[in-house]
Order: structure tokens, then C-alpha cells, then sequence
């Protein structure tokens, strides 16, 4: 399955969100323990979320619910694979279980989508099975530099592979760390095989114009939406800024008077070890 260009997917911890969503026009729902925000505040070890959590999503709303495994935890996602999700996420959201190996994606029946900063993390990620791609951003910081960074460092290295010949691209994969075949399939294409959403750090419609400027295919939001003052008008003011990313006289209407979003942080105020987007690359 792959989602339409122009969709968002929005993170939700319960029914009640998620119905918000759909109301709101999301394309698919993320069901997660937390919002990363959260996850940030609360510290410790992030989990797969309660499954009780995740039917009662799946319940609630008739569009595809995802749902996040840590990185190499084969169980958890084995667990959503067997509870018909549509979609899971391999996050480095969650705390990773691993730290040398991803899933074997393409040993599941359910479609992964899974985080990158650049082609080389991406053409791994593809390599081994995943579906559809996000650029990491760096999540619940509801600042988008991340985002912009590593969606204009994806699609500038696609733009360099594209015109490579046979001896520079084997030597190109040898440098990113990416398997050969993909990165022929890359160049064939002319762009990432799979629909490549931006991810991290979405906070206002603005933003989510932006990632739809720089490329993306769409965009997921968790805090940006739920950590804001009005999470239903973020919610329809997000959709409708994605589809629309290009008419600025829309977006500034829908910005208008909207109420505050969420509080943002600085990158450089992380602590070492507190960036997500350095995990499972
Ligand atoms: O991991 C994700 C995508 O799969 C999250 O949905 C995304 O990164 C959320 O980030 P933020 O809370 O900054 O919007």
C-alpha cells in the first residue's frame, strides 16, 4: 500500500485522537504509547504501545492505522503483524532493541515504514524491505530544521546518483553504505522507489508547506498537532496547508489566529544521546 501524495499522517494514543484525525482528513493514524514530545519528557525506555490501545484505535476510525516496534525488536513487530495492523513503523522513536540490526522487513506480510537522513540510511532501509521511507527530522522538538536538513540531504543525493554512470554508482554505494541494486533502481526511477514522507518537528501548517516544497510526498505529525493549543484546527489547518502547499494566501488564512502551538526546542540544547534521528541508522 502506498499512501497518496499530499497525505498526513497524524500520531494518536488513543480512539479519541484518532477520530480527530480522521475527521480532520488524515490519510492513515500512527497509534504509539506517547507523542514524542512526551516520550522525550517522560525519559526512560519507549515501548510498543499497549495493544488494547491499538484495537481501540483501529476501531474507532476506517482509514490505515500504523503502529510503531523498536528498532530490531522482531516480537513487537511480529505482535502488530499479528494484530492486522496495516502499517508499522521500525522507530527510532521508540528505544531502540537493538543497536546493530534492523528487521528483516521483507520476512513480514505487513508492510514498514521506517526513518532516514540520507540515501545511504535509505537504501538500507530498502534493502531490507521497507515500503515507504520518512525523513527522521528529530521528533517532538516541533522544530523543523531537522526535517529540512535531511529531506534536502535525501533529495540532493538523489539528484547526484541520477546522473552517475555504472563505475561511479558502484563506487557511490560502496561510500553511502547502500546496497548496489537500489541504488540502480534510484537512478532508474529518477527518484525514491517508495512514497517518502517528512517526519520531526512539524509544528505548524507553514511548516508542513515546507516539507511539500522541499519534496516530500507527504508528511507525518505527532506533537505538532496534539502538544498545540487546538489540536482539531492544527489538525484541519495541517491537512489542508499539505494539499494546498502552494497557495500561501490559503495557508496564511489558515494560520490566522489558530492559537499556539506547540513550544518548540532548540537542537543545540540537546543533550548528547537525546537526538532520535542518531538512532538505528
Ligand atoms: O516517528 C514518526 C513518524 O513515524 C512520528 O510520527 C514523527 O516523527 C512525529 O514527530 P513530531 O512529534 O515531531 O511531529
Amino acid at each position: 500500500m502506498q499512501f497518496q501524495y499530499g497525505g498526513v499522517i497524524m500520531d494518536v494514543i488513543n480512539a479519541e485522537q484518532a477520530k480527530v484525525a480522521e475527521a480532520a482528513g488524515a490519510v492513515a493514524v500512527m497509534a504509539l504509547e506517547r507523542v514524542p514530545s512526551d516520550i522525550r519528557a517522560a525519559g526512560g525506555v519507549a515501548r510498543m504501545a499497549d495493544p488494547r490501545i491499538i484495537e481501540e484505535v483501529k476501531s474507532a476510525v476506517s482509514i490505515p492505522v500504523m503502529a510503531k516496534a523498536r528498532i530490531g525488536h522482531i516480537s513487537e513487530a511480529r505482535v502488530l503483524e499479528a494484530l492486522g495492523i496495516d502499517y508499522i513503523d521500525e522507530s527510532e522513536v521508540l528505544t531502540p532493541a537493538d543497536e546493530e540490526f534492523h528487521l528483516l522487513k521483507s520476512s513480514f506480510s505487513v508492510p514498514f515504514v521506517c526513518g532516514a537522513r540520507d540515501l545511504g540510511e535509505a537504501a538500507r532501509r530498502l534493502g531490507e524491505g521497507a515500503q515507504m521511507l520518512r525523513t527522521k527530522g528529530e521528533p517532538g522538538t516541533g522544530n523543523i530544521v531537522e526535517a529540512v536538513r535531511h529531506l534536502r540531504k535525501v533529495n540532493a543525493q538523489v539528484t547526484r546518483i541520477v546522473h552517475m554512470n555504472d563505475d561511479e554508482l558502484m563506487a557511490e554505494a560502496r561510500d553511502l553504505g547502500a546496497p548496489y541494486d537500489v541504488l540502480l533502481e534510484i537512478r532508474e526511477k529518477k527518484r525514491l522507489p517508495v512514497t517518502n514522507y517528512a517526519a520531526g518537528g512539524v509544528a505548524t501548517p507553514a511548516d508542513a508547506a515546507l516539507m511539500m516544497e522541499l519534496g516530500a510526498d507527504g508528511v507525518f505529525v505527532g506533537s505538532g498537532i496534539f502538544k498545540s493549543d487546538n489540536p482539531e484546527k492544527f489538525a484541519e489547518a495541517i491537512v489542508q496547508a499539505t494539499r494546498n502547499y502552494k497557495d500561501y494566501a490559503l495557508i496564511g488564512e489558515l494560520s490566522k489566529g489558530i492559537g499556539t502551538p506547540m513550544k518548540g526546542l532548540e537542537i543545540g540544547a540537546l543533550a548528547a544521546g537525546e537526538r532520535m534521528s542518531e538512532r538505528g541508522i
